[in-house]
């Protein structure tokens, strides 16, 4: 495609139509110039391009008015250097451009950086089509795609939307449609990141990079775009920056990295291990078994992805040798002094523990005169900043008030999701860590022979511990699992949630780039979107009520009656409850590390209703076995089902009902249960019902190949915790709002100052020691209950125990048959034995089987079948 100067300007209005619905930034939008139309046209152009802008969106225009001068302003000096410094990058990249690539697309010559210094050479006839076939020439193809007016090959490759925009198009002077990207179209981009004056080493141009997906290519190209104008800023050769990575282990949107590459300075990677610190004042369990070793399995990933770009992460103990503190602001004044850095960067944590700590640690380190910057990425929305302002506090504690107060205080917005860089730029000399092992994450016990307990054998198998993992395990549920997900999430039985929740725990996905993707996808159920949402309420809370994971909320409930019997405590974690659904969601835990929102539901009403074992047990024993083990969330979860949260689960789970809805036939208890596989779907959830000679052929013997239930009377146990409660609620009056019922709880200061109306926490109004008590949330059986604390569970009308079924009709269809169940299980049992007896006859005689009874075919699962709508109510509503 011969190469033109309008077709130039054409890309460049394309573009620009971009930056002005937002898909592009002003600055990655001035480097994209810089690399079409080359510096001198640049300078004389680009004012007239973005002209149209002064009346159609002024600020816009002044940004990029800005971002202009700012770069012409630079001296001829730096121009020079930088010219030296590219044309350093271009001759290496020549030398590591294989014979056999050159001669196979002899029309590719020039690249990125000929290209920014002398808008000559973008004329040597690149053709949008080449940019697929070019391996490691990614940078011609990206200069060949955004010039050249070659608007047909472009639209080809990238599968454009037609989205006709017709104010901006006006403002743009032009009557032509304006054109979305389709996320999933194909870019490619240069590998241009490189430091002034440094050359830049083979493994920084990334020829094997293994090519991510296709959907990536744009923001790649972005974050490209803006090591290019990084590197027009920064000249000389600056001392490196220390980039602290903590939950954040990623190359894809991550604002820290790809602000140090703006710097164009070497960057030092860091991972500092302080379990101290991790645990904060109270009992956290922060880093538990399960999260240590996926800790130390997505450390060793996140470093190979490292050295693929041509950096490397360095590992350090800070309670580690000659570091008697061991402080994480130990460990980097240390490395600072080794290093010579001048910057430390990092993306922020919100437990208030480690807020506290990264304020402590940039605040000494600012001191000594190192610049220290934190950026926003963990979460959404930046927990600290969430206000109630204009909402008021009333549904405090549920996801739609946390919406409301998003909405209306949205503070930053949330922005687009970050490309990957190609490189990092090293130093020359690396600082001494140590191996990954030595931390000490994936330590295993040994027996007393001396034999590894490799408890993690199983959770090595279920999972992917990578970066990439996580993509795929993205793209994987956004063709699938989510088209089910919105009614049938709650299925044990079929993958229908994302799994995603330790990629995003330890930061390998951002839930931004997760939320850009779940609204690109073609299926967006609402439930999912707002799921992120509930993540962000976690961290609100945590950062309101530091002690969520130790103390209850509610102050009357921390003087409940639980029960101390360590046997149930065992049983349940082992799943050996005798109660198959629990116990095989128990199974699961203990072998993957994860179970679903469902069955942690199931099984934490278990624990609480049912056993009456204080929620905080279930908690830590979480904390310890989940590879997604989260404070924040774990801590909202348990207290709300603890029944002393801000929010109340207005549902308690049935043991065997829940299980009728979520295991239908009883597949989810075959696999982690394999004991019991031989019962029918029908009493597979309740062996108790079992005829003997039904559990004889089955092999099931309770107490020695699968346990006795260790309560059997779960009616009994539910009314005696809604009486404890109830008691708790009586005794603590000054906790119980007289007009509404409601639980009355202490606010945090914050909270109040926002409630006064002060924008500022003011000390003077808000005294230490006075308590501001606030009506929260509170399940209605408590309210009823406390009218006649003694009345047992069954006659209370607003019990809150699930059955599992949508309408009352069907809630007494299930009664009906759970009357029945024994006489139907005889009968079924019959019918088996007759079916036995006949296949037996027909293989004596040598005769076909007989023909599969249609009736009887077991039908795939719909989502009309009654099994297959998730509870309604309550939980559906609230998730
Ligand atoms: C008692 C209990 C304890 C829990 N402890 C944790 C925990 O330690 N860590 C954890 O990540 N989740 C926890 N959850 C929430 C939820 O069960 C998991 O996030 C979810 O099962 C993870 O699977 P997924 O990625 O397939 O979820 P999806 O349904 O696909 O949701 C996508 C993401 O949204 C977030 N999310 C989903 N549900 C919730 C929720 N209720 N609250 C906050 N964020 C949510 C998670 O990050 C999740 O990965 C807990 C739930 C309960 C009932």
């Amino acid at each position: 495609m011969p190469h033109s100067a309008a077709g130039d300007q054409a890309a460049v209005r394309q573009m620009l139509r971009e930056v002005l619905v937002g898909r592009e930034d002003p600055e990655v939008f001035f480097a994209m110039c810089v690399s079409v139309l080359g510096h001198q046209e640049t300078r004389s152009q680009f004012l007239s391009i973005i002209k149209p802008l002064s009346t159609a969106n002024i600020r816009l225009h002044s940004v990029l008015s800005s971002i202009y001068q700012e770069y012409f302003s630079k001296m001829e000096d730096d121009e020079l250097e930088l010219a030296l410094a590219l044309s350093l990058l271009e001759m290496k990249d020549q030398q590591i451009s294989t014979p056999n690539q050159l001669s196979l697309h002899p029309a590719v010559g020039g690249n990125a950086s000929s290209v920014l210094r002398n808008s000559s050479a973008k004329s040597q006839g690149n053709s949008c089509t080449q940019q697929e076939d070019v391996p490691g020439r990614e940078k011609s193809a990206f200069v060949a795609q955004s010039m050249s007016g070659c608007k047909e090959n472009f639209r080809e490759n990238q599968t454009y939307k037609s989205t006709h925009v017709e104010g901006v198009n006006k403002s743009l002077g032009t009557s032509q449609a304006l054109y979305v990207p389709d996320p999933s179209a194909s870019f490619s981009i240069p590998n241009t990141a490189s430091i002034s004056g440094q050359v830049m080493k083979e493994g920084d141009l990334n020829l094997s990079k293994k090519p991510r997906r296709s959907k990536n290519r744009r923001q790649r190209r972005k974050a490209a775009a803006q090591q290019i104008v990084g590197l027009a800023r920064s000249p000389s050769a600056p001392p490196p920056v220390l980039l602290w990575f903590r939950r954040d282990l990623r190359l894809c949107d991550n604002p820290a990295l790809i602000r140090c590459l703006e710097l164009g300075a070497p960057v030092i990677p860091v991972f500092i291990w302080s379990p101290e610190e991790e645990e904060g004042p109270g009992v956290t369990v922060a880093m538990g078994g399960a999260c240590k070793y996926w800790l130390h399995q997505a450390l060793s990933c996140f470093c190979a992805s490292l050295e693929r770009i041509g950096s490397r992460l360095i590992f350090l103990n800070a309670s580690g040798d000659g570091n008697k503190d061991g402080s994480s602001l130990h460990t980097l004044k240390t490395l600072v002094k080794e290093t010579g850095a001048q910057t430390v960067m990092a993306n922020a944590l919100y437990e208030p523990w480690l807020k506290e700590r990264d304020d402590v640690v940039f605040s000494a380190l600012h001191k000594e005169g190192v610049e220290c910057k934190m950026f926003h990425s963990y979460c959404l929305r930046d927990p600290f900043s969430v206000s109630t302002e204009g909402v008021g506090l009333r549904g405090i504690g549920s996801v739609s008030h946390f919406m409301n107060c998003c909405r209306q205080n949205p503070g930053a917005s949330i922005g687009v999701p970050l490309d990957p860089p190609e490189s990092l730029p090293s130093p020359t000399r690396w600082p001494q860590g140590v191996p990954l092992d030595m931390l000490g994450l994936a330590r295993m016990p040994r027996r007393k022979d001396g034999t590894i307990i490799d408890w993690a054998a199983n959770i090595r198998k279920s999972w992917d511990f990578s970066e990439d993992g996580a993509h795929a395990q993205l793209e994987a549920f956004l063709h699938d699992g989510v088209y089910r997900y919105e009614k049938e999430s709650g299925r044990a039985d079929a993958p229908n949630t994302s799994c995603l929740s330790p990629y995003l725990h330890f930061g390998q996905l951002s839930p931004r780039w997760l939320l850009w993707d779940a609204k690109g996808a073609k299926c967006r159920p609402p439930k999912f979107q707002r799921k992120l949402a509930w993540r962000d309420l976690a961290y609100w809370q945590l950062t309101l009520f530091p002690d969520l994971p130790w103390e209850s909320l509610r102050p009357p409930y921390k003087a409940l009656r639980w029960s101390t019997d360590c046997h149930h405590l065992k049983a349940w974690q082992k799943g050996k409850t005798g109660y198959p659904l629990v116990d095989a969601a128990m199974r699961q835990l203990w072998l993957t590390g994860w179970m679903n929102n469902y069955m942690r539901h199931v099984v934490a009403s278990f624990l609480i209703a049912y056993l009456h074992l204080p929620w905080q047990e279930g908690y830590r024993w979480f904390q310890d076995t989940l590879v997604d083990a989260d404070v924040a969330i774990d801590a909202m979860m348990w207290q709300n089902g603890g029944m002393c949260g801000l929010d109340h689960w207005n549902f308690v789970m049935h043991p065997v009902d829940a299980a009728m809805t979520c295991d239908p036939y009883g597949s989810y208890v075959r696999k982690w249960c394999p004991e019991l596989a031989d019962l029918p779907d029908e009493l597979i959830h309740k062996p108790w019902k079992c005829p003997a000679s039904m559990l004889r052929r089955a092999g099931v013997v309770f107490g020695q190949t699968y346990p006795e239930r260790i309560v059997t009377n779960l009616e009994e146990q539910r009314s005696k915790s809604l009486q404890d409660v109830a008691l708790v609620r009586k005794q603590f009056q000054q906790y119980v709002d007289k007009c509404s019922g409601c639980d009355l709880v202490p606010l945090p200061k914050r909270l109040v100052s926002e409630a006064l109306g002060l924008s500022h926490w003011d000390g003077a109004v808000v005294t230490e020691g006075k308590q501001f008590l606030l009506p929260v949330i509170t399940r209605m059986e408590f309210k009823h209950q406390l009218e006649d604390p003694d009345a047992d569970a069954a006659s209370n009308p607003y019990n809150a125990v699930l059955k599992g079924y949508v309408s009352r009709k069907r809630d007494e269809t299930i009664a009906f048959l759970n009357e029945t169940d024994f006489t139907a299980s005889v009968m079924y049992e019959g019918a088996q034995r007759q079916e036995r007896l006949e296949r037996d006859y027909r293989r004596m005689e040598g005769l076909p089987p007989a023909p599969s009874n249609r009736g009887r075919a077991r039908r795939t699962p719909t989502a009309k079948d009654k099994f297959s709508v998730i509870p309604g109510g309550a939980i559906a509503s609230r998730n």
